[in-house]
């Protein structure tokens, strides 16, 4: 009897999920955050929230089915998964509701703050789940390539996901205190501000650890309105955690390649300039810089030279030096349509660019779609390589074979 009740369950949970992927996902720009945030109307909310929310998270459920068998049976992707099952199952109860009236408002608004809690340590467990996977079992280059290209839109997903629960909850859920925001969008964002915050709370961290930090030099260039500080219409909440990421990328550099013995430090040099299309915020270092072939690694998940924390020494996921740093912060400016670079000169010092929209309306989500072209991503093999050079292959790749063939014939 048991039995028949979890098979209904699991073949009416694929149904639903099977259902709501075939939807893309609606991503929102920045405008229409906030002009839906002055509106405040909770019944419209909801209504586009119980539809889209469901979308999203089946979207990206059904990628998890995708992975790797060997890393689906690790216990804590295992887990985020169920994390992941337990929500979409929470937001259906709402699905077919008729009478929308206050009590039905508020238990949504409750059933949402208990997803984003339950989902608070969904970055640091995944991880996890993929130490496991390297710990317990050899892991080739393809399954690397499909775990990153996962990652990535695993992540982002989370993110914008997060940003509907986040305007929905501060807007209806009695949480704002912050009378200027929009839910969590700073309609006036002044990006020096979130700088300087950036900057002291890594210096925090810093100081704490070397006893020593770099000085901060900002300089504003407002391209459109001279003399004007440099404000935008963002979600300071993304662009602090972006900032404090490099910011301490920055210092630990600074601090490691001039010796924590120094008296002086280069100061970390931040150049804000609002285009027409932009603004950029370049963050210069002097801390010797990354070499070229170290370069590509720099976006890869767990791509660190920072001891890596033990997965033994607690049961709770720390992300300190995981090299989640970058590839997170990408994410972040990715997430409406700007973007984060890095350029470095060997032996001098790092640039860190990043992009972010300057117009509300260009600003837009970008979410990841399951269709048949992400689902390929899972199956097909890396594409193999065309360009061969002297110790750049695998000894066994064919194109290294006939190479040290046709060499030998010519020593011959
Ligand atoms: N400004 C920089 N100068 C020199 N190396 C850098 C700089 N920024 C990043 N790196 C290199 O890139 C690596 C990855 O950075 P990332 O921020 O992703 O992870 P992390 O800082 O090592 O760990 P965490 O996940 O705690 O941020 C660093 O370990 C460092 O080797």
């Amino acid at each position: 009897m048991r039995l028949t009740a979890l098979t209904a369950n699991v073949r009416n949970l694929s149904r639903m999920l099977d259902h709501y992927s075939h939807f893309n996902p609606s991503p929102l720009s920045v405008k229409q955050f906030i002009d839906f945030g002055r509106s405040a109307n909770e019944v419209r909310s909801f209504e586009f929230l119980r539809k889209e929310l469901p979308v999203r998270l089946a979207n990206i459920m059904q990628e998890i089915n995708l992975l790797p068998q060997n890393l689906l049976r690790m216990p804590s992707v295992h887990l985020v998964h169920n994390w992941y099952v337990k929500s979409f199952k929470e937001i259906l109860e709402f699905e077919d509701i008729k009478s929308i009236d206050k009590k039905k408002l508020l238990e949504f608004c409750e059933t949402l703050i208990k997803i984003r809690n339950r989902h608070a340590d969904v970055v640091p467990t995944m991880a996890k789940g993929v130490i496991e996977l390297r710990e317990s079992h050899q892991v080739d280059q393809t399954i690397e390539h499909r775990i990153h290209y996962f990652l990535d839109r695993f992540y982002m997903s989370r993110i914008g996901i997060r940003m509907l629960i986040n305007q929905h909850t501060l807007l209806f859920g009695g949480q704002m205190n912050n009378t200027r925001h929009i839910g969590c969008i700073d309609p006036n964002c002044d990006v020096q501000s979130v700088v300087r915050d950036a900057y002291e709370n890594a210096k925090f961290l810093c100081d704490q650890y070397y006893l020593a930090s770099p000085d901060l030099e900002v300089t504003e260039h407002n391209n459109l309105e001279p003399g004007i500080p440099i404000q935008i219409v963002y979600v300071p909440s993304h662009l602090y955690h972006t900032l404090f990421e490099l910011f301490k990328n920055a210092m630990r550099a600074v601090v490691e390649h001039h010796g924590a013995a120094a008296r002086d430090y280069p100061s970390i040099q931040v150049l804000v300039i609002r285009g027409r299309e932009d603004v950029t915020i370049k963050i210069s270092d002097r801390g010797g810089g990354v070499t070229r072939s170290d370069m590509k690694n720099l976006f890869h998940y767990m791509y660190s030279t920072a001891p890596k924390p033990s997965l033994s020494d607690t049961d709770s996921a720390p992300l300190a030096g995981y090299g989640y740093g970058l590839p997170l912060s990408r994410l972040y400016a990715r997430y409406l349509l700007g973007d984060l670079t890095l350029t470095s000169c060997e032996g001098y010092g790092t640039d860190a660019y990043v992009f972010l929209k300057a117009i509300s309306e260009e600003a837009n989500e970008m979410l990841p779609v399951f269709n048949h072209s992400s689902t390929r991503q899972y199956s097909s093999p890396l594409p193999s390589r065309d360009w061969v050079s002297f110790g750049g292959g695998s000894s066994s790749s064919p194109a290294r074979v006939r190479h040290l063939s046709t060499q030998a014939q010519l020593i011959k």
